[in-house]
């Protein structure tokens, strides 16, 4: 490159990446660990690389530019950063170069380490940050879970991974899905169960469940899959969703997890309210959870 060649920084070549290890799997994607090292010694800088899994025809190679279009555009502190792609054979195959977060998802890292209240309720307030950021640019997430969740450090996370983010038109209040391969059910709400409806509302009750599994230390006696198949007793296969659209619909929800402040809980169950309109807003859920943040830390 010669003196005025622009060096353009979102561009990574194959040859100075470095596959390190696998990092995890999403639904159609798979991110892997990767050291970027051009001068070839070792200096390079870690990045996380996500790549379409196979791509099965279809849909599924726009799907995937797609995805990598909203990642390009969201700039929020409590969301993933996008570095860049790295392109082969002419296009046909493009790789998502993101930011690298050491501690890797919420739930393996609360797991690890038992994290109080306060720290619990910083985190659930940064979510909903990067949630309220993500929906001001209409946006409807889909998939909102602790293991969709990075963490940068003790004091700060972010929202990993959009393999299921859709933009809703202006005009629209929802988008309506085909039901795809394997969905996360017991994170849904119940007019997603019954109409495949989802909406900004859908997303909120999906952080409803997300505090929940934060609140519960990721326990994975308590997981909500656990928890709620529990609940339904002994139904099993295509009844698991209809027994848990009737489940929902009698306000049978998740129980309060132990040491949850009763507000905290309260929160939880405005997010699971079976009309959509009557959930709480993520404007109004960062308020209330910097609320009871400020109380618990006197
Ligand atoms: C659904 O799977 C993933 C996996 C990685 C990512 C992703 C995207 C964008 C940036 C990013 N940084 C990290 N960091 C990270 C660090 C450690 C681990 N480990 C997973 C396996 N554990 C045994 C050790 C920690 C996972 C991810 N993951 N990650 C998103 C979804």
């Amino acid at each position: 490159s010669g003196p005025f060649t622009i060096l353009d920084q979102s561009v990574f070549h194959k040859r100075y990446l470095r596959k390190m290890r696998d990092l995890g799997e999403g639904h159609f994607g798979k991110v892997t660990l990767c050291m970027y090292d051009p001068n070839n010694d070792g200096t390079g800088e870690h990045v996380a690389v996500k790549a379409l899994k196979h791509d099965g025809g279809g849909n599924q190679h726009e799907c995937w530019l797609k995805e990598i279009d909203i990642l390009k555009s969201l700039y929020h502190a409590n969301i993933v950063k996008y570095k860049g792609c790295c392109t082969e054979l002419g296009g046909k195959v493009v790789q998502l170069i993101m930011e690298f977060l050491p501690l890797g998802s919420l739930k393996e890292y609360i797991i690890g380490c038992k994290i109080g209240v306060p720290q619990c309720l910083l985190f659930a307030g940064q979510i909903c940050q990067g949630m309220e950021y993500l929906q001001s640019k209409r946006y409807i997430h889909r998939d909102l879970a602790a293991r969709n969740v990075l963490v940068e450090n003790d004091n700060l996370v972010k929202i990993g991974d959009f393999g299921l983010t859709k933009h809703i038109p202006e005009e629209k209040e929802y988008y309506r899905v085909r039901d795809d391969g394997e969905s996360p059910v017991f994170w849904y709400a119940v007019e997603c169960l019954k109409e495949s409806k989802f909406s900004f509302s859908s997303d909120v009750w999906s952080f409803g469940v997300t505090l929940y599994e934060i609140l519960t230390r990721c326990d994975p006696a308590m997981n909500p899959p656990k928890k709620l198949t529990e609940m339904l007793g002994h139904t099993h296969g295509q009844m698991v969703v209809t027994a848990l659209i009737s489940l929902l619909e009698r306000r049978k929800t998740l129980p309060c997890p132990k040491d949850c402040p009763h507000e905290v809980y309260m929160l939880m169950k405005q997010c699971w309210n079976v009309d959509p309109d009557q959930r709480p807003s993520f404007k109004s859920l960062i308020e209330s959870i910097a609320t009871i943040r400020q109380s618990y830390e006197g």
